[in-house]
């Protein structure tokens, strides 16, 4: 829409042009006469000085005519030939086509009407001296729509380190070769004793003891609140979209104070303190920790560059030639054609500098002071003032407005956002729009919800949910994202059904979820958030993944993250056992969690805390030991007796044949499900090798996507009630409390 906007313009533009560019050609043309001369060698010279004066001859008549039309032009813009031409609309043409040109496909108004160009009095003879004084000229505002937040960006630097990047290897766990049918489970129970016990204190110090702890938690919440910042302007006028008093309460209730701000999340910033060992990557401990303030980040922002790639300098791989949004390491995102997507650009841009800008916090606050400086006092630099308001909004130019769009209902309310079904009122489409929790708007915008759009206006595969673009609230207080929509998501539906998926149905979803995972884990992302409620599912039998709020790079050599990802029912044991490195492996293990559940309409394994969720799986799985799992005694989390449970009896829940109605898997089928929940991560099967497993290939052959039945769409109210009631998430309480404790530095499993 905007893109035709601004064809429609460069249309009249050039129409208008188009007589002059004649005259030029009249003027330039040689007559038959001239031509043979020439070719015969002649009259060269005498047709050069012709040529000469009919120039200057030209120059004074449009000198002429610009006195007459009272315009007033630079002499560089190129509206000047335009308002040359364009007889008595000249001077006028020539403002409009200076603000036309100065704004970029899809960008409106902020009240959302197709106000891209100013009015004509904006441009008032103060502005028309600025304009000659230069300070404000079309080519520094031009400049500046590109890029709204400018920054002193070294693109050779990056480019090199994308390429660093891409040369880089990962170390991802190999995959183990597939056992013949039936064979023993790769968690083959030793006779040996375990110890197993909730980690002591001393054991995570390292992981815990973040630099940013307690004191830097208090000197960047401090900044935080100190810096009223971010979404400049109130939002006192609730429109429609923003009027949701039962998202504001779960907002209040959800609040869990920034414990600190990442360090570098890129693995391999080779100039990141973290790799130093300095500082602990913990910034993803909560989708709700990061919160940037605007005039924080940047008013502390430095020359400390990771020198890891940013998400748009990853080489994307897969689907992403088929769309042109993507790029690749090489190209950058910086190049985006399609409508819209000079706020998306923004927006990208923006995360970017918040994630510089959040290393830094976090780099300044473990440089200047340890994690017992509860006060902070001594370690905190004095805040700086905020920076100017306008900065938030001006990442949000170019946006669409979210009046574009009208409410149908709301589908479902997550932790970190609200999901509304909507119909785009200019093409009626019908769409899902995820309203960015904003929670305290004077903490800033949540630097984890930045990194979900980041990665999903990145990522294009037909299993990875897409988002269109990014809308915002009329009074720019609001995000949205606008998704595509899915009628629904895999928890609730199976919470609905009487019969759990037949197993040709749950090899189509469970292909798809793993080709998903496949081309993330392709692209450096681990989702670390892979769930049921996670994966949606339209009528057109298409699964695909959401919600990347706790997604993340990865890379080689592994860094620290935190263990404190993925909601407990589908975490791996190396992250209940408190392993500081991890890998694609965690998701692997969720994927496990998830066709067992396909399988049986059931949860695996539905701890209530971290130590029952251990409990929980070696019961099933056996208690592993070093064997099985080399360097399993050293985990933090091994350390007092856990009952030791000498058999796997996995098989035991998914029989080869059944009476008693569990759900049956043939031999290459359990194989599968054994190789996705295999104790050691090195040993768990990749995404790649599990795509091509015996079980996909063998009869009941995976359903195709067209004959997956469909599923009348869920009443949003009905489904939320169904899971206030019938399933008070523990997971989310659970993490919550996780959460909690960690900030507080004292109890749970790892403290
Ligand atoms: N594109 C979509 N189409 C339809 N429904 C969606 C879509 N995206 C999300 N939803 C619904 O909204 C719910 C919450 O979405 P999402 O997981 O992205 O939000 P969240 O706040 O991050 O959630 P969580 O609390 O699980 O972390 C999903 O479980 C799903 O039911």
């Amino acid at each position: 829409m905007a893109a035709g906007r601004y064809g429609d313009y460069r249309d009249i533009e050039f129409a208008e042009l188009e007589p002059d560019y004649d005259t030029v050609r009249k003027d330039l043309a040689y007559s038959k006469d001239d031509y043979d001369q020439i070719r015969n060698g002649s009259r060269l010279r005498a047709l050069e000085v012709r040529d000469r004066n009919r120039s200057r001859v030209r120059q004074k008549d449009i000198k002429e005519r610009e006195a007459v039309n009272g315009g007033h032009r630079t002499s560089s813009s190129r509206s000047d030939s335009g308002g040359s031409g364009s007889g008595g609309r000249g001077p006028r043409k020539c403002e409009h086509s200076t603000r036309f040109m100065d704004r970029e496909p899809g960008e409106l108004s902020s009240d959302g009407s197709d106000g891209a160009v100013e009015p004509e009095s904006h441009v008032k003879d103060g502005d028309v001296s600025k304009l000659k004084n230069g300070t404000w000229s079309p080519q520094l505002t031009r400049k500046r729509k590109f890029s709204p937040i400018v920054w002193d960006r070294d693109d050779k630097k990056v480019t090199d380190l994308s390429k660093n990047k891409i040369m880089t290897t990962t170390t991802r766990h190999p995959a183990s070769p597939l056992p013949k049918s039936g064979s023993q489970s790769p968690n083959v129970l030793p006779d040996e004793d375990v110890q197993i016990s909730p980690v002591n204190s001393s054991k995570f110090e390292d992981l815990q003891a973040s630099p940013v702890r307690t004191a830097d938690h208090g000197s960047v919440a401090n900044d935080l609140s100190e810096s009223p910042v971010n979404m400049p302007y109130s939002s006192s006028r609730e429109q429609w979209w923003g009027n949701d008093e039962e998202g504001e309460q779960l907002e209040e209730e959800d609040y869990i104070p920034t414990r600190n701000i990442s360090s570098s999340r890129w693995a391999g910033a080779a100039n990141s303190p973290a790799d130093k060992g300095e500082i602990y990557d913990s910034d993803d401990g909560s989708k709700k920790k990061g919160r940037i303030p605007s005039s924080e980040l940047l008013e502390t922002r430095v020359n400390m560059r990771s020198s890891s790639p940013e998400l748009g300098e990853l080489k994307r791989r897969g689907y992403d030639g088929e769309k042109t949004r993507s790029s690749d390491s090489e190209g950058g995102m910086r190049s985006r054609p399609s409508s819209g997507d000079r706020c998306v650009e923004n927006i990208l841009d923006t995360e970017d500098h918040m994630k510089e800008d959040a290393e830094h916090i976090s780099n300044r606050s473990s440089l200047s002071g340890s994690d017992t400086d509860s006060d902070g006092n001594d370690c905190r630099e004095t805040p700086e003032p905020p920076g100017p308001p306008q900065r938030t909004v001006d990442m949000l130019q170019g946006c669409r407005s979210v009046d574009e769009f009208e409410r149908l209902n709301k589908i479902n309310e997550g932790t970190y956002g609200v999901v509304y079904r909507a119909r785009d009122k200019k093409t009626g489409e019908i769409v899902a729009l995820k309203k960015v929790k904003m929670e305290k708007e004077r903490e800033g915008f949540p630097l984890t919800s930045l990194r979900e759009i980041n990665i999903l206006l990145s990522f294009h595969h037909p299993s990875i949910v897409d988002v269109k673009e990014v809308v915002v609230g009329s009074n720019l207080d609001s995000i949205f994202m606008v998704m595509e929509y899915m009628e629904h998501d895999l928890k609730g539906l199976m919470e609905t059904m009487k019969q759990p998926f037949s197993l040709s149905e749950v090899k189509c979803l469970m292909l798809q979820l793993i080709d998903g995972v496949k081309y993330l884990h392709d692209n450096w992302v681990l989702h670390r958030d892979l769930k049921t409620s996670n994966l949606l599912l339209n009528n057109r039998g298409e699964l695909k993944i959401c919600d990347f709020g706790l997604a993340r790079q990865y890379g080689s050599p592994l860094k620290p993250y935190t263990h404190l990802v993925v909601t407990l029912w589908y975490r791996a044991p190396e992250l209940l056992l408190g392993a500081k490195q991890y890998s694609t492996a965690i998701d692997m293990w969720s994927l496990g969690c998830i066709m067992a559940e396909l399988l049986s309409k059931e949860p695996l394994f539905n701890g209530k805390a971290e130590f029952d969720q251990l409990d929980k799986i070696f019961r099933i799985l056996g208690t592993p030991n070093d064997t099985i799992w080399p360097g399993f005694s050293k985990l933090p989390g091994v350390k007092v007796n856990f009952v030791k449970h000498q058999y796997n009896q996995l098989r035991k829940k998914f029989p080869a044949t059944s009476f008693t109605g569990s759900p049956v898997l043939s031999d290459a089928g359990f194989d599968l499900l054994n190789r996705l929940l295999t104790y050691d991560p090195e040993k768990r099967i990749t995404a790649e090798v599990a795509l091509k497993h015996e079980w996909f290939r063998e009869v009941p052959l995976p359903k195709s996507k067209e004959f997956m039945p469909t599923f009348p769409a869920q009443h949003a109210q009905e489904r939320r009630m169904r899971r206030i009631l019938k399933s008070p998430d523990p997971l989310e309480e659970q993490r919550r409390k996780e959460l909690k404790q960690a900030e507080l530095g004292t109890g749970g499993l790892f403290c």
